[in-house]
């Protein structure tokens, strides 16, 4: 039995695929996480022979790995700096739909190839839909910072507001997580953000961050799936 969850996901990101993967697109990016496989699965049911003239542009160990156990052709963003639509997960979504993204710390290869897209389009479930960043996901800002740098940015982190800002430590494995980029992630929690683009700012300027989990202006369109099977789709 697929949870509610897991259908909204699934509703959520078939429609985007659908309305936003076209059949002249060559270059299409892919994002990271759980919504991102039904994304993946939706675009293995399109015509294979389009598909064998698309090139998949992946953000992470993950979503490349998705590619390739479909048989997709794979692409970097250094061969193809222009893609035609990237579509991607967050961990919440606001009413400008600035997003909070990281909680699977992938958002620096993510933020890369939604800049290098036409279009970004989001896909989540109903628990990332929110007015404000900070109502429903409590877990921090992601920041991804050099190693050595993790406890200056730490510290920089809790002067800007941040008091509980943390070290994201990995579950089974000793001491923090590693990213795919080989950096470390700190969460950096600020209560209700209703400026995204001034803490982008602020935290993007702290020398050892290499990038924040706050994509802003970005998305053109985001869809919601729903806990009643309905789709919500918001523009801004
Ligand atoms: O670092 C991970 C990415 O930003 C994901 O897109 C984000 O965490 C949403 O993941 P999920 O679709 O699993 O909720």
């Amino acid at each position: 039995m697929t949870s509610l969850i897991e259908q909204a996901k699934q509703k959520a990101a078939y429609q985007a695929v659908d309305e936003h993967v076209l059949p002249s697109h060559r270059v299409i990016g892919v994002g990271s996480g759980s919504t991102v496989v039904h994304v993946v699965a939706r675009l293995l049911q399109r015509d294979p022979e389009l598909n064998a003239k698309t090139v998949f542009v992946p953000t992470s160990f993950q979503s490349r790995g998705l590619l390739l156990d479909g048989g997709l052709t794979v692409g970097d963003v250094e061969q193809y700096p222009n893609i035609d639509v990237t579509i991607d997960g967050a961990d919440e979504v606001d009413s400008q739909l600035n997003a909070i993204k990281g909680g699977g710390a992938a958002h620096l290869q993510e933020k890369v190839v939604a800049e290098a897209a036409r279009k970004f389009v989001i896909v989540a479930d109903y628990r990332k839909d929110s007015k404000v960043l900070g109502e429903q996901w409590t877990q921090g800002v992601p920041v991804e910072v050099v190693p050595f740098a993790w406890r200056a940015v730490l510290k920089k982190l809790q002067e800007l507001g941040s008091k509980d800002a943390n070290l994201r430590m990995a579950v089974k494995k000793a001491g923090p997580i590693v990213t795919d980029n080989g950096n470390f992630l700190i969460d950096a929690p600020f209560g209700l953000i209703h400026d995204p683009a001034k803490v982008l700012k602020d935290i993007k300027l702290l020398t050892g961050v290499v990038e924040v989990g706050l994509f802003c202006n970005m998305a053109e369109v985001a869809y919601f799936g729903c806990e009643d099977g309905s789709v919500t789709i918001r523009t801004k």
